[in-house]
């Protein structure tokens, strides 16, 4: 018996590989024409009023250089008709990279703090993901994050406002600055979520040390983590989430612009595939990192040149670690089973 070679992985055949996106901030999804049309839409000024300007401050030394330009552009965001537009946008977007399914983050308290009602961000972005199976074909939850830089006190007001207007949320995230902010701090948070059946998942071990993975795991009793790169620094940790098959949503084109690892080629994702961990690939806030989950797979077949038993790895775990219904999945895994047959 011969064994066939590998193929090659093309990228039409990477954006056939049925894939579900576990990290994805809707904001980080503005992308600068959108953010000048908006602008111009509500008679915003902004700082960098043109396409020119507003590209070149793109440049990012560590996540809150970065995070400083996500919350000035989000100023452009002011009526449902603005969060659903973003949506749809990312929705179309989404398609085009082979997204079948999305858990999409939100900051609420990011828009409470300028002035714009929570109803109107969460009936904005809910209104495009209504009709997103329809539109696009791809499934769709929506997860609340807290800004770990804020209070709890902060968070546990909004996440009563969201469950009093009983917003269309299935899980609660945790993100921004991380270091100096521990999952430590949002016990009573993570605790009240969990009554109210919630999903939960948090952004760790992306600028912060591996304790705040376990942490996350421990205190708050998160369900998957965000990142979780820096795990790697810490053989015992990574042992623990191999043996737990505990869910890692690996964001490689935006740690290397946010300086998290010096290059893609340094990237430690193929030697946390090698080690057993649940790993999947997202984007994170793909109009600021260069790409959608599309190009971060594009990237990484590039850099490391993968087999498509590789790929379809990454695809199944992304599937198996969502929230999707048990329904939704075996029909995710067995389209996912039709495209090994073709690209395997
Ligand atoms: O990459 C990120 N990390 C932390 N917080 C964030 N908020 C939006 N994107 C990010
Ligand atoms: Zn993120």
């Amino acid at each position: 018996m011969t064994t066939a070679a590998p193929k090659n992985i093309d990228s039409a055949a990477l954006t056939a590989l049925p894939k579900a996106e576990l990290h994805l901030h809707i904001e980080g999804t503005l992308e600068p024409e959108l953010i000048l049309a908006l602008a111009a839409r509500n008679g915003i000024t902004l700082p960098f009023p043109t396409l020119e300007t507003l590209r070149e401050q793109y440049e990012f030394s560590d996540l809150q250089s970065f995070l400083n330009l996500y919350y000035a552009n989000m100023a452009v965001l002011i009526s449902e008709a603005d969060f659903a537009d973003m949506t749809r946008a990312y929705l179309a977007r989404a398609k085009e990279s082979g997204v079948r399914h999305v858990e999409i983050m939100f900051d609420p308290q990011a828009h409470v703090a300028r002035g714009v009602e929570l109803s109107t961000a969460v009936n904005g972005i809910a209104a495009a993901l209504a009709s997103s199976e329809a539109e696009f074909g791809i499934s769709t939850g929506l997860i609340a994050a807290f800004l770990r830089d804020e209070s709890e006190e902060s968070a546990l007001a909004v996440l009563e406002a969201l469950l009093h207007m009983r917003a269309p949320i299935m899980g609660i995230g945790l993100d921004s600055a991380e270091v100096g902010n521990p999952p430590s701090k949002f016990v009573r948070l993570y605790q009240r979520a969990k009554e109210a059946g919630l999903h939960l998942v948090a952004h760790a071990g992306e600028e912060g040390p591996p304790s705040y993975v376990e942490d996350a795991l421990d205190l708050l009793g998160v369900e998957r983590i965000d990142h979780g790169i820096r795990a790697v620094e810490d053989k015992f940790l990574i042992k623990r989430l191999v043996t737990e098959q505990v869910p890692l949503t690996v964001c490689p084109l935006s740690n290397v612009r946010l300086r998290a690892v010096d290059t893609l080629a340094a990237h430690p994702l193929p030697q946390m595939i090698e080690a057993g961990l649940n790993v999947c690939v997202s984007s994170d806030d793909p109009a600021y990192f260069g790409g959608y989950v599309g190009a971060n797979f594009a990237a990484l077949v590039a850099e490391f040149a993968w087999d498509a038993a590789t790929v379809e790895t990454l695809a199944r775990n992304s599937i198996r670690s969502s929230f999707a219904s048990a329904e939704r999945k075996s029909e995710l895994l067995a389209d996912l089973a039709a495209w090994s047959d073709t690209h395997g």
